[in-house]
């Protein structure tokens, strides 16, 4: 009898906001199965026809109620992991911005996905992060603009 095993899911694009206030950064810890419990960006999936800025600013009012500005593509990963035995391949593209309002707060507008979201010090960062944002870290990135 042939195992006949499903096809491997066709990979994702993805879009994360580095959401920058100051040194500090927007996290959120992730309910939903892909990096569940890690702390991650606020982001999602690339939608048909949009812009990176678009999806962007999408997926950040959307999780987290908040506008942004002076959006900027920052760099873009390939992620082939499996997760609680789902095979996953998700390119990152990777986003910074800052929020329109520094005083307005994030809310948590998806509640079944994201456990809440704050405001990290970037170098006194949660753990675990999630894995795409950990490889990252690994190699040295920062999102800050180099004055
Ligand atoms: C991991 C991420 C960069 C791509 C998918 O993000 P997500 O699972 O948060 O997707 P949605 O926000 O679109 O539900
Ligand atoms: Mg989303
Ligand atoms: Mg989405
Ligand atoms: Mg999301």
């Amino acid at each position: 009898v042939s195992s006949s095993q499903p096809p491997p899911p066709k990979p994702k694009v993805g879009v994360a906001v580095f959401l920058l206030k100051g040194n500090k950064v927007l996290l959120g810890r992730r309910l939903s199965s892909v990096g569940r419990n890690t702390f991650a960006l606020p982001g999602g999936h690339l939608e048909f026809g949009e812009s990176f800025e678009e999806c962007a600013a999408r997926e950040v009012k959307e999780e987290t109620g908040l506008e942004i500005e002076k959006t900027e593509y920052l760099t873009v990963t390939n992620n082939v992991f499996s997760q609680e035995g789902k095979a996953t391949h998700i390119v990152c593209v990777f986003m910074r911005a800052v929020p329109a309002d520094l005083n307005q707060q994030p809310q948590n507008l998806e509640p079944e996905k994201c456990d809440g979201w704050d405001w990290y010090d970037w170098d006194d960062l949660p753990k675990p992060l999630f894995g795409p944002l950990e490889i990252m870290l690994q190699h040295g990135f920062s999102p800050f603009p180099t004055t």
